[in-house]
């Protein structure tokens, strides 16, 4: 079994009097299940020590395939990790369409990651039009096919492009489908070592429906993004993964 993981994604929000949040997210006692916060490359450092020796784990939320060099304003694996972090989300699909990323080079991302020793969270899903055309589950196959590392140490999250900062969210039903789609795919590929990647949904979760989709098979955890940046609302996302 996966170890249960509620991750936060900042995104481009947070400066450093945001850091509040996360000290009032420390005070509540430490959960069974992961938490993971991914801010902003400018507050790896900072967060990571506001969350040294506790139960929040901090990534970034990118980085370059390559370990250092000429590449003005990226950040490389071996940079997050020196500023303290654990895991570096990869191949979310705002990077995907703001930056032309594509599988390959997510692929090489998370070669560079696990080399670094963070744990990648490669982001896969589907946009709406491939959804209405009957593609997610080949889109989401082709995605995993082109962006997995050659070893089994990952997190996946399956976040459905349609449903990330809408407040909408695919019925318990598609999110099963999919999400038991991917372990197939991973067992096919890692075997047994598949049982521990852990399957994070994204896309819209808050307090008001985590426990519902923490219930669906094969859903190990969230990517939270609007949701995790106050600690009330990412809390009680964390005390529903726990519950689950
Ligand atoms: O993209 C997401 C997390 O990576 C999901 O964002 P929201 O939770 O704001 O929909």
């Amino acid at each position: 079994m996966a170890r249960k993981l509620a991750a936060g994604n900042w995104k481009m929000n947070g400066l450093s009097a945001d850091l509040a949040e996360i000290r009032t997210l420390l005070q509540a006692p430490a959960p069974g299940c992961g938490v993971l916060v991914c801010p902003a490359a400018t507050l790896v450092a900072a967060m990571a020590e506001a969350c040294a020796g506790s139960f929040v784990a901090v990534g970034g939320q990118d980085c370059h395939a390559a370990a250092k060099g000429a590449h003005t304003g990226d950040v490389s694996a071996p940079m997050l990790a020196d500023a303290g972090a654990s895991h570096v989300i990869l191949g979310h699909s705002e990077r995907r369409a703001d930056h032309g990323e594509d599988d390959a080079l997510v692929k090489a991302k998370a070669e560079a990651a696990l080399a670094a020793g963070l744990l990648p969270v490669i982001c896969v899903g589907e946009t709406e039009a491939e959804r209405d055309a009957g593609e997610t589950l080949a889109v989401v196959e082709a995605q995993l096919a082109g962006s997995l590392p050659e070893t089994a140490g990952l997190v996946i999250a399956y976040e459905p492009v349609w449903a990330i900062g809408t407040g909408r969210t695919p019925t318990l039903e598609q999110i099963a489908e999919v999400h038991d789609a991917m372990r197939a795919t991973l067992a096919a590929r890692f075997g047994a070592a598949a049982e521990d990647i852990p399957l994070l949904y994204g896309g819209s979760v808050k307090p008001g429906n985590a426990a519902e989709i923490f219930a669906v098979s094969n859903v190990d955890g969230a990517l939270v993004g609007g949701a995790s940046l106050k600690a009330a609302d990412f809390g009680a996302i964390i005390t529903a993964l726990d519950a689950a």
